[in-house]
């Protein structure tokens, strides 16, 4: 296993970590085969991909004339059926989990994948807590999975927390750390433990801030100052919350309070009223704040949903 010799990867799953990872294949010079279960996500999934790349080129690469967004764009193909993307898997050197936080839907598609991928391919899945060992063992070769959890947006974060577990090839890891150094990335070891390093702090932290703003002690915009100016967090709580999606904070959180029992991590009431409203953040143009893309277009009043005493529980209804 060359890390050299990473040429093209395959990324199953389009949604937002999906589509940025597949940026940063694409920044690396990679070709990328990508394929979604759900079609709507298609134009939308390399919209986001190419807009990544447009910030890339602005950001990080204006004054390298090599730098073509639409060269890189042009090797990435989305492919419409589950049949052709195993066949081009067969000529791909890293397979890339993205699809959404949920054990069983992903130990699934990794047994009904893994006997069909061609023997030496390393396996990465971008899960943000779930147990990696359990996935592994799904796997024909659990020695060659591993976790390798992007931060969002993956494309400009540099740290990746590649999870190792119990039964990773230690030359696995090492192909993995050494891929990902080669895109330009900043890995760094953690262990197989629920939430691994990174959510095994923020979750709690996160839901705790959510809980806070649910009893009226802080609005969602001093609440993020708070942090920014106090902490120098580069956005606060709530706007990190709309952009990660209030769907896979709820996913993330219920996974990992299942695995520890610990009731901070029991999604607050706000999840679950924020879901049942489709205020899903950024994707759905309104969550803890209101959004024009990516643009706030303003903060959200969330007095309405106050919690002030035991009698407005009991009368919350839906
Ligand atoms: N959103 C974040 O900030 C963030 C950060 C780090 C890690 N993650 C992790 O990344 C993964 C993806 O999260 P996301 O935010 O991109 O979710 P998302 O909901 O934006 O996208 C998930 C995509 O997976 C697709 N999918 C579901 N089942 C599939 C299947 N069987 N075959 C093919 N595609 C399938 C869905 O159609 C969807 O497009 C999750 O494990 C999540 O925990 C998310």
């Amino acid at each position: 296993m060359d890390p050299k010799n990473v040429k093209k990867v395959g990324v199953l799953g389009l949604g937002k970590m999906g589509a940025d990872w597949v940026a940063n294949c694409l920044e690396a010079g990679f070709e990328v085969i990508g394929f979604d279960v759900n079609p709507t996500m298609f134009e939308k999934s390399k919209k986001q991909t190419g807009e990544d790349l447009e910030w890339l080129k602005t950001k990080k690469y204006a004054d390298d004339e090599f730098f073509n967004v639409e060269a890189r764009m042009g090797k990435y193909t989305i492919v419409e059926s589950e049949d052709v993307f195993i066949k081009e898997l067969q000529s791909c050197q890293i397979f890339l989990e993205c699809i959404f936080e949920d054990i069983e839907l992903k130990c699934s598609m990794l047994q009904k994948f893994t006997p069909l991928l061609p023997e030496d391919i390393i396996l990465w899945s971008n899960t943000s807590s779930l147990n990696v060992l359990a996935m592994a063992d799904a796997c024909v070769k659990p020695e060659n999975f591993i976790g390798t959890h992007g931060m969002n947006p993956v494309y400009q974060m540099p740290a990746v927390e590649v999870v190792r577990h119990k039964k990773v090839a230690e030359e696995a890891l090492q192909f993995t750390l050494d891929v990902l150094k080669n895109m330009g990335k900043k890995p760094f070891v953690a262990s197989d433990v629920s939430g691994f390093w990174v959510n095994k702090h923020l979750m709690p932290f996160m839901y705790d801030a959510y809980r806070a703003l649910e009893r009226g002690e802080i609005t969602v915009a001093d609440g993020d100052w708070g942090f920014k100016g106090s902490l120098g967090h580069p956005q606060g709580i709530f706007k990190l919350s709309d952009f990660i999606g209030m769907d896979t904070m709820y996913r993330v959180g219920m996974a990992m309070y299942l695995s520890t029992q610990d009731p901070r991590l029991y999604p607050p009431l706000i999840v679950f009223r924020m879901i049942a409203r489709n205020e899903l953040g950024v994707k759905t143009g309104k969550g803890f704040y209101q959004w024009d893309g990516y643009k706030i277009v303003k903060e959200r009043d969330f007095s309405d949903l106050t919690i002030k005493d035991s009698n407005e529980i009991i009368n919350i209804g839906s």
